[in-house]
């Protein structure tokens, strides 16, 4: 590990019940980078996701961004998190959705998101009235329209058809481009082509540790 490093894990054990669905999992990951975990249904993707979150701490180890617990990091600008279930305000446009994180800072978010991601024809329309796949690029865009430092997402190609899936990996290309640590949980192979860092969970252990 490096004083670089954003995002740590060290011997991170996570119990659901009696059941640990995260094993002595340690990593740690720079900025700028695209690492992505890969592995089945119920392997733990998501739980990590949620830990480096700070949605929930871990039963034990340590999960730091910046070398501050995860749980104590409330800053979108810090880290923002695509979950499975886009989860948008659904009386708000596309834009309005999309761009809140920038509007509640007084910031003006990039033009260009929307027109990215392919949703400019959408973007004054309710969110309620649009398809899953246009909601998860709205959350999608939603996550990055910050430039956060560490941007999670769950299973961003889930919902989207071929030329889609395009637009949503050049997203990710353009984030890790501009600094951004992208950790990504997935079972597609065209996102797993594109890693820096492949981080293969097997029933909540990993498998191997990224590159140094
Ligand atoms: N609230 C909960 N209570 C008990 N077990 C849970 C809970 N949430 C998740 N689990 C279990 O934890 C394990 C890991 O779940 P997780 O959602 O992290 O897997 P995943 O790899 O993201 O799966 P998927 O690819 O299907 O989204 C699974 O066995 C799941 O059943």
């Amino acid at each position: 590990m490096t004083t670089a490093d954003l995002v740590r894990l060290e011997a991170v054990t996570h119990q659901r019940g009696p059941t640990a669905v995260l094993s002595e999992v340690s990593l740690a990951l720079p900025p700028a980078r695209l690492a992505v975990l890969a592995g089945r249904s119920g392997s733990g993707k998501s739980t990590l996701l949620h830990l480096v979150a700070g949605i929930m701490a871990p039963t034990r180890g340590e999960v730091t961004v910046a070398d501050k617990a995860a749980t104590t990091v409330h800053d979108w600008g810090q880290v923002a998190l695509l979950p499975q279930r886009p989860a948008l305000t659904p009386e708000l446009t596309v834009a309005e959705n999309a761009h809140l994180p920038a509007r509640l800072r007084g910031r003006d978010p990039d033009p260009e998101l929307l027109t990215r991601l392919g949703l400019d024809a959408l973007a004054a329309r309710p969110a309620h009235d649009t398809s899953l796949g246009e909601q998860q690029r709205t959350a999608l865009a939603r996550t990055l329209v910050l430039n956060p430092a560490v941007a999670l997402l769950d299973e961003p190609t889930a919902h989207q058809d071929d030329e889609h899936v395009a637009l949503v990996l050049s997203a990710l290309t353009a984030a890790v481009a501009a600094g951004t640590l992208v950790l990504v949980a997935t079972h597609d192979q065209r996102i797993i082509d594109l890693a820096d860092d492949l981080l293969p969970l097997r029933s909540g252990r990993l498998l191997e540790q990224p590159a140094p």
